[in-house]
């Protein structure tokens, strides 16, 4: 079975409160984009085989696809094992949930090829032992997302709008964004309604004023190449910037194709990973 395992973006992350295990309560509104991993999922007789197209990614219990998997096997009682292959498009470790978009696809593809029949919702849970945004990964598309990411409220779809993604050569780990996070030094907090508003109407202006990010002033005071990054793709009309989840990916949405495609040009030499999509 082949399943498409889509990237997401941010358009907010508000962080609102901490919980006593450290995991951070958010606000978030999540974008799924065109971009996606390729996840092949086959039934074997026994035990867990990962390959992945690029040799850097671990096919160990520490790939994200592998701990759904063996998650899977133990939780829904499974006699028997799987075969998974991932082509990897989405850059890793970059905010775009590479890793919890091949766990979703993972839990879907067993609850398919084993006829196990989870709702969506208790693949939700499932999901959520893995990571905090697998639960978002499994529905997709256009939402709202809160608790520690795991309560997902689709919103009205945003889909079609040209995002350029740029990433530079280094990746940040979500664990050391949220540490260097201070709650209590945020004087102003995401305003998430007039973003959802804005969308809903489509106005792509209000929609770029309204995106934010609480975590982008961790990252960027850490990498100021991402604000050099963030000026230069408004500088080559991105109508507005932002870092997506932990980072470092930052990215420009664009009210014009032909815009998009010549900020792509302009950035396709300069930083490692530059890929121009669209929300879906
Ligand atoms: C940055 C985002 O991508 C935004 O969508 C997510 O919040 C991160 O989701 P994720 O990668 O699935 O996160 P997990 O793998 O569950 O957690 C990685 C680490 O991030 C921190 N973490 C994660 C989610 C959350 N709500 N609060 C946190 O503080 C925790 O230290 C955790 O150890
Ligand atoms: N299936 C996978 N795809 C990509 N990275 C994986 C996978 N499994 C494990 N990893 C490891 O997880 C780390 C984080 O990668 P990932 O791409 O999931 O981060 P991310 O895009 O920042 O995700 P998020 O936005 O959910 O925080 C990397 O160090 C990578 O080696």
């Amino acid at each position: 079975m082949r399943i498409e395992a889509h990237a997401k973006i941010n358009l907010s992350l508000d962080i609102v409160g901490k919980r006593e295990d450290g995991y951070h309560l958010l606000e978030m509104v999540m974008q799924e984009i065109e971009l996606h991993d390729i996840v092949e999922i086959e039934k074997a007789d026994k035990g867990i085989t990962l390959s992945c197209s690029k040799e850097y990614i671990p096919c160990n219990a520490k790939n994200t696809a592998y701990k759904a998997a063996e998650m899977m096997i133990e939780r829904c009682g499974i006699d028997g094992g799987v075969r998974i292959s991932i082509e990897k498009n989405i850059p890793v470790a970059a905010g775009l949930a590479g890793g919890s978009t091949d766990a979703a696809a993972v839990i879907k593809g067993m609850n398919e090829v084993y006829e196990l029949g989870l709702s969506l919702e208790e693949m939700m849970d499932l999901g959520l032992r893995v990571g905090a945004d697998v639960p978002y990964c499994l529905v997709g598309g256009t939402a709202l997302c809160s608790g520690i990411g795991e309560i997902v409220k689709p919103l009205k779809p945003f889909s079609g709008v040209d995002v350029l993604l740029v990433k530079p050569a280094f990746g940040v780990s979500t664990k050391d964004a949220y540490m260097g996070f201070e709650l209590d030094k945020v004087k102003r907090h995401v305003s998430t309604r007039r973003l959802i508003a804005a969308m809903d109407i489509r106005n792509l202006d209000l929609v770029a004023y309204n995106m934010r990010n609480l975590l982008e002033n961790v990252t960027l005071r850490k990498h100021p190449i991402l604000k050099t990054i963030k000026e230069s793709l408004s500088e080559h009309g991105a109508i507005g910037t932002l870092m997506s989840g932990s980072g470092p990916t930052v990215y420009g949405i664009f009210s014009s194709s032909e815009d998009a495609r010549k900020a792509e040009g302009f950035f396709r030499d300069k930083y490692r990973e530059v890929i121009l999509t669209r929300t879906r």
